[in-house]
């Protein structure tokens, strides 16, 4: 009989941005199902602790190595990428999930304004992809998920910028998915509903009290557990027709998909 194969055991796995949220999610999810996780933000400090805990915690069999990187330095991550292959050998799957926002009209985002949220939403993902790429594509292969967001698929207001580079990163998905079969990669990516995190919590002021269960089928706000699961069955055997893909995950369908009809704004 046919059983799915989720197994990651053993795999190296790069997740940016991880000392919270998202991210830190994902890290740990991928850590438990076996894998060995490289994982930075931009203060060893705040992502330390993070892989501090994965590697004291006695039912997770994955290890984890925290490096300070912003990852819209391209010599940063350089080095990140580096570091990884010095410690665990090899990369298998990368995970672009640093990223961010601030919410304006396009009228009052300056120069500096725009190219910082660009930045930071596609062109890390640009580094790390070309320079990780780099590694998987000389080597075995593997698989990429990129974080998009429903702010990519469809417009709302005050997400110009953030819009703009959330959609680019779909197409960038797409574009590298045909491009980089042929190395044994797969490129997928993830757009999320609303999430509570951290993130969400300074720049909406969204706070974590009363979170609706997983159990609870309709609802407008996720887990990032949520997130993090959907990347561990994306980047396994079992997704291994999957590339060039886009999965939304922002609970129960309804008419549009902006966040801010999720936050009552339009
Ligand atoms: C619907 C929500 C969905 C949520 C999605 C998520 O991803 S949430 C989860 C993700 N988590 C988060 O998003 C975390 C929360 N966000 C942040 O930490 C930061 O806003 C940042 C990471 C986006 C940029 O940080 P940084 O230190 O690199 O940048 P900086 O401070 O040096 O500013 C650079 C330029 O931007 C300008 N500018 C900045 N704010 C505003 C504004 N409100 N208005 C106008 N402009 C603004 C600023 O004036 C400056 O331009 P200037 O003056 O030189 O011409
Ligand atoms: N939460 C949501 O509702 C949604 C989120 N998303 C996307 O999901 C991803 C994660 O979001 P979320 O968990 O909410 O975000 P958070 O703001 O809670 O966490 C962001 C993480 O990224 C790190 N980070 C930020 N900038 C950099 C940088 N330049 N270099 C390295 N690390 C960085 C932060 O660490 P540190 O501060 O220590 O550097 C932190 O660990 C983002 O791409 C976001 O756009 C998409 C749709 C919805």
């Amino acid at each position: 009989m046919h059983e799915p194969d989720y197994d990651i055991a053993g795999e190296t796995a790069i997740v940016t941005g991880a000392s919270q949220g998202i991210g830190k999610s994902i890290a740990e999810t991928l850590a438990a199902s076996g894998a060995n996780v490289a994982i930075c933000s931009r203060s060893i400090d705040r992502v330390g602790p993070v892989a501090e805990d994965i590697n004291e915690a006695e039912d997770v069999p994955g290890e984890a190595l925290a490096v300070e990187c912003n990852v819209r330095e391209r010599e940063q991550v350089q080095s990140f990428v580096d570091e990884t292959v010095e410690a665990f050998g090899d990369i298998d799957v990368l995970v672009n999930n640093a990223g961010g926002e601030f919410v304006a009209n396009f009228e009052d985002i300056s120069e500096n304004g725009w190219k910082t949220i660009v930045d930071l939403n596609l062109h890390s993902t640009v580094h790390c992809t070309q320079l990780a790429g780099e590694v998987m594509r000389e080597g075995d292969g593997g698989s990429i998920v990129n974080l998009s967001s429903v702010n990519g698929q469809h417009a709302a207001p005050g997400e110009s910028h953030y819009g703009a580079s959330k959609a680019a990163v779909i197409r960038l998905t797409e574009t590298l998915a045909t491009e980089w079969a042929g190395d044994g990669i797969r490129v997928n990516c993830i757009a999320p509903g609303l999430i509570q995190t951290p993130g969400v919590a300074e720049t909406l002021g969204i706070q974590s009290e009363d979170m609706p269960s997983r159990e609870k089928t309709e609802r407008r706000i996720g887990h990032a557990e949520e997130i993090a699961d959907a990347v561990q069955f994306l980047v396994s055997p079992a997704a291994s027709f999957i590339t060039g893909e886009t999965l939304t995950a922002k609970g129960v369908p309804r008419a549009g998909n902006s966040m801010s009809q999720d936050l009552g704004l339009e």
